[in-house]
């Protein structure tokens, strides 16, 4: 990736503009698929003009090679969408900097971080991801019932996550992770500057139009699409509706 891009923070924005969709697909494929590849990319070609973004995580990156991924990477860039690497990383500097050498080489565009690494960890990380023309997403507060164990713990008065949310903004990150099931959450952090990525719409019970209400600027959606009998007719549907809700 060449240090001259665009930031990562404003191709996505450019790319919701123009599919008017705040979608990013969550490409959870099942493991009972057989040819994940060939699946892959016939979903991204099934909705790729309802999206502004595909979400890979450990269903693909763990079964997959490199170049595979690297394939779909190119598909993805050519429907003009942006790609994320969602594992998570959380941990010691010189590790992550090596998943991130690995991830932009096989073409992510961004990569979801804990920033339970620590403020310079963090800040390590967003530096490295930055040289490479990627960005950083970090954890705020997750979407699933457990979240509140982790994310929702009192640390010094406050929620770990308001610790979480000024680690993000400090080291420069390009976006934070809030649960669509945590509205009031979403509504607090939806003040600040960082651009809200909200998981857990349909499959875990949140609801698109409500986060985007609370305050979300992007939603990841997985099976609710890519299990669906008709992906990209439920796409566009919920496209549709979260552009109805925003004219409202
Ligand atoms: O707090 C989080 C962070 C990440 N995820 C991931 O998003 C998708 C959601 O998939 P659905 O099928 O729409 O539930 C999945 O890849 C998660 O690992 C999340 O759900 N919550």
């Amino acid at each position: 990736m060449s240090n001259s891009r665009e930031p990562f923070r404003e191709r996505i924005a450019r790319a919701a503009d123009a599919k008017k969709s705040p979608i990013v697909l969550a490409l959870d494929l099942p493991t009972s698929k057989r040819n994940l590849p060939a699946f892959a990319a016939k979903t991204i070609r099934a909705v790729g003009q309802h999206i502004c973004a595909v979400k890979m995580n450990f269903h693909l990156i763990l079964p997959l090679s490199a170049s595979e991924i690297s394939r779909i990477n190119k598909l993805v860039h050519s429907y003009g969408l942006q790609s994320i690497a969602d594992i998570k990383l959380n941990d010691i500097e010189n590790t992550n900097e090596v998943a991130i050498d690995h991830l932009t080489r096989m073409g992510f565009d961004a990569v979801i971080a804990n920033p339970f690494i620590g403020k310079g960890g963090l800040a390590a990380l967003v530096q490295k991801a930055h040289k490479a023309g990627a960005g950083v997403i970090a954890l705020v507060y997750m979407s699933h019932p457990g979240a509140k164990e982790g994310f929702g713990l009192e640390v010094g008065g406050r929620g770990l996550y308001s610790e979480f949310l000024e680690r993000a903004t400090g080291a420069g990150a390009d976006g934070i992770v809030v649960g669509a099931t945590q509205l009031d959450i979403l509504r607090q952090v939806a003040k600040q500057q960082l651009p809200v990525y909200s998981p857990g719409i349909g499959a875990q019970g949140g609801d698109a139009e409500q986060a985007i209400r609370s305050g979300a600027d992007y939603l990841i959606i997985g099976r609710s699409i890519v299990e669906a009998a008709q992906p990209a007719k439920v796409a566009k549907e919920i496209q549709s509706r979260i552009l109805l809700s925003v004219r409202k």
